[in-house]
């Protein structure tokens, strides 16, 4: 059932926060949602993404959730010496006097930077150490059933007619919004070159040696390879989708930028103090002949290397979650997730948090994993920092959500691309620790690359899944 915003709902619902604004905040949140039918949330995004910014989107085809932001009603940052948790604790703040109208939960979008003491460079201006965003307009599906939601701050002095206004004068434009076209071609922007493959072994057989004399147990080394970019943001949201179904796909347009990719790793879920994490780490590519997959999945399963790697990381969060976990289960054994380019081995952690655990809290103790990271935790980013040469920016950052209950999910960010003035940047890596090779750590960049690669090669290259 779709209904327009109702004017006089929308003005009711201003107007009475702008009566708790005058009783002494300085600010106060109206929030007010309608149903709607929801049409193609990545196409409502790729259209408005450049006018509408921030912009962002997190969708689970497979589970039929979607969420677009567009625009900002407020966004929560933390600087890089702050603990992330600042951010739930003003969240909360916003939230106490907050006027709901509508069946709705109020949510916050956004990531994270891998490393908040890295080198920033130019490509990832636009995307600060931490950033979530409270949209102007939401647009939230579940299954069957979509809300659009508007979100305004209101002071004591607010023109709340007008505000009324020119939300329903701006959702209006927003809906009708055409999409862009494919871009031409436009040539590749090579100001920050990607490493050449030589280079980038010599790295990982510098790293192996490393490891091996004792400095480390596991470092993630991760590389760039930037393409000229051809298809549009729809066109690409589209393709994820459907190779990557199960996937956590996000896109976070900020000003021309646009970062976005489809994850297959969940870095925590947290309903009600119940938690799942997975530690996904070890690598295999797949094959379009069923014997040969299972061979390699097999293969992957008895890797004394891909183990020894794995385990790293279930005990890196073990180790996390034992502090704040009455109850824990982690399964002895890992198991096979399989993707369309690659298998990785995974363990399914759940867990009962303690009371009073805050989301945020548990996010900043349990990221970087050794699953993006590496293991002991400290000497393993300064190894990254001193040696990658690169910036990661949001990249292998948590990206994700959190509602107005605490609640939220977020994923690595993996599988991933920054588009930016005609050209996309995609970003592998890999973890590397006694025996890695440095060809074999080469390959597995390229094959973890052929996610954003195929879906940046438009519809034509979708039948070739295993290719
Ligand atoms: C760092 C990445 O993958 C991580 C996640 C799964 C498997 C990994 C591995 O086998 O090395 C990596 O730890 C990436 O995709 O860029």
């Amino acid at each position: 059932m779709t209904s327009q915003p109702s004017r006089s709902d929308l003005l009711q619902c201003l107007t009475e926060a702008r009566r708790r604004a005058d009783e002494g905040r300085s600010e106060v949140l109206a929030s007010y949602s309608v149903p709607w039918t929801c049409g193609d949330p990545g196409k409502l995004f790729a259209s408005n993404r450049l006018v509408e910014s921030p912009a962002t989107l997190w969708a689970i085809p497979q589970r039929r959730l979607a969420l677009v932001g567009l625009g900002c009603a407020r966004e929560f940052r933390a600087g890089a010496d702050e603990p992330w948790a600042t951010i739930q604790q003003k969240w909360r703040h916003l939230l106490e006097a907050a006027v709901i109208h509508g069946d709705h939960r109020l949510m916050l979008c956004g990531g994270f930077a891998f490393d908040r003491l890295g080198q920033r460079r130019s490509r990832w201006q636009n995307f600060p150490a931490a950033a979530l965003t409270l949209a102007r307009f939401g647009l939230c599906r579940h299954g069957s059933a979509t809300r659009l939601i508007i979100n305004i701050l209101v002071t004591a002095t607010s023109d709340c007619a007008a505000l009324a206004d020119s939300a329903i004068a701006d959702w209006t434009r927003i809906v009708s919004r055409p999409s862009f076209a494919p871009r031409a071609a436009a040539p590749a922007d090579l100001s920050e070159p990607d490493i050449a493959a030589d280079i980038w072994k010599c790295k990982v057989a510098a790293a192996t040696e490393s490891i091996r004399t004792g400095a480390m147990d596991k470092v993630v080394l991760a590389r760039t390879r930037t393409v000229p970019l051809t298809i549009s943001v729809e066109d690409i949201l589209a393709n994820l989708s459907e190779t990557h179904p199960d996937a956590y796909l996000f896109a976070f347009a900020r000003q021309d930028a646009c970062f976005l990719g489809a994850s297959p790793e969940r870095l925590i879920e947290f309903r009600d103090g119940c938690l799942s994490t997975w530690a996904l780490a070890g690598s295999a590519p797949r094959s379009a002949v069923e014997t040969e997959d299972a061979r390699l999945g097999r293969g992957l399963l008895r890797s004394a290397k891909d183990r020894h790697e794995h385990a790293l990381v279930v005990n890196a969060l073990r180790s996390v979650l034992t502090h704040h976990c009455g109850r824990l289960h982690i399964p002895e054994e890992p198991g096979l997730r399989k993707l369309p380019h690659v298998q990785h081995l995974i363990t399914p952690i759940e867990g009962q948090a303690h009371d009073g655990l805050q989301l945020l809290e548990l996010l900043e103790q349990l990221h970087p994993s050794p699953a993006v990271g590496g293991l002991p935790r400290g000497e393993a980013l300064a190894y990254i920092r001193a040696e990658e040469e690169l910036d990661r920016g949001w990249y292998a950052g948590p990206v994700g959500w959190i509602d107005d209950r605490g609640n939220g999910e977020f994923a690595v960010a993996l599988r991933s691309a920054l588009l930016r003035e005609g050209s996309a940047t995609l970003f592998a890596g890999c973890g590397i620790v006694d025996g890695s090779s440095p060809e074999d750590e080469y390959r597995e960049t390229e094959v973890k690359m052929r996610t954003m690669a195929s879906a940046l090669n438009g519809p034509a290259s979708l039948s070739r899944r295993y290719g």
